[in-house]
């Protein structure tokens, strides 16, 4: 049976009991809106962990005013449902107001990696992440943290994090699910027209083709990021907001790879931004 806390002393409770008897805790922080994407690092939790716990949260600290903190999608009774039939342990589903009492002021922040990429068009977006996932981490203690790929930057700022504040947590990267025709799961492509999802595709598609032109040998970073760009604009419906190759080592480690860097977009299509990634494999060198 699955089990269902609103309040943090519960959970708190709860992970006490389970820590006595001896038992490992993987934890798998989400919004909500539940799809395959999130189901996958739930059984990849399931598979090395005692005890699973998942949340649900949708943060009001990571969106910006301009944001879509109102609108995005809360899908409560479908989505314990679905924790139920992937053997979730424990939903933690706290109110806002439980998580940031009255009162509460204490931020956490990484410098550095949170400027750049989604950093630079969402400002103070990585400040809101970082400081809810240290609560969670606080409440839940897990052994190990999963999350996805699809948001690389925020496995690396969150690495950063564990790392620079001792946290005794294991970040677990799971790779992107996605759709049959290559989109990546997101909880945000429920806000996509048909036109626009129709002209979705185009991001993994050049992220591809940019693949294939490192394969062939291409190494020049400019030139694949000028390949991506020049493909995404082919399709009239996409505005690229950028076309970034970083190398993040922790990424590379955790994909089980050497000297290979993150190839990252981010498009919007109408109203609604997407993002992707790929990590690109060296090509045949001379
Ligand atoms: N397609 C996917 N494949 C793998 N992991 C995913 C995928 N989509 C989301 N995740 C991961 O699930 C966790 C929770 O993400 P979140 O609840 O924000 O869902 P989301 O679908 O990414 O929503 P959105 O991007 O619209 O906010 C994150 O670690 C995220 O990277
Ligand atoms: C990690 C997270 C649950 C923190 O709110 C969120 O940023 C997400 O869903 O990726
Ligand atoms: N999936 C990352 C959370 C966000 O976009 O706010």
């Amino acid at each position: 049976m699955i089990t269902v806390i609103e309040k943090v002393a519960e959970m708190r409770a709860f992970i006490t009991q389970a820590r006595k008897q001896g038992k490992t805790i993987g934890f798998i922080p989400t919004m909500g809106a539940l799809h395959e994407g999130h189901l996958t690092l739930m059984q990849e939790a399931k598979k090395c962990s005692d005890v699973v716990v998942a949340s649900i949260f949708v943060n009001p600290t990571q969106f910006g005013p301009n944001e879509d903190y109102d609108a995005y999608p809360r899908t409560w009774p479908e989505d314990l449902e679905a924790c139920s039939a992937v053997g979730v342990d424990v939903v933690f589903r706290p109110s806002v107001k439980e998580m940031y009492p009255n009162g509460w002021g204490t931020w956490v922040t990484v410098a550095g990696i949170t400027d750049k990429l989604c950093g630079k068009s969402r400002p103070n977006h990585f400040r809101g992440v970082t400081t809810v996932v240290a609560k969670l981490f606080n409440i839940v203690q897990p052994d190990k943290a999963f999350f996805g790929q699809k948001d690389a930057q925020q496995v690396v700022v969150l690495t950063r994090m564990a790392q620079d504040l001792n946290m005794p947590v294991e970040i677990v990267m799971v790779p992107i699910v996605r759709e049959p025709d290559g989109v990546a799961k997101s909880s945000r492509n429920s806000y996509l027209t048909a036109a626009e999802r129709k002209s979705a595709p185009i991001l993994y598609k050049s992220l591809c083709a940019a693949q294939q032109l490192v394969s062939q040998g291409e190494q020049s970073v400019q030139n694949i990021v000028a390949a991506v760009v020049r493909s995404i604009k082919s399709e009239p419906m996409a505005t690229i907001d950028y076309v970034e190759i970083h190398s993040f080592p922790q990424l590379e480690e955790m994909a089980g790879l050497n000297q290979e860097a993150l190839l990252a977009v981010a498009a919007k299509f109408g109203a609604t931004r997407l993002i992707d990634n790929i990590i690109l494999k060296p090509g045949e060198r001379g």
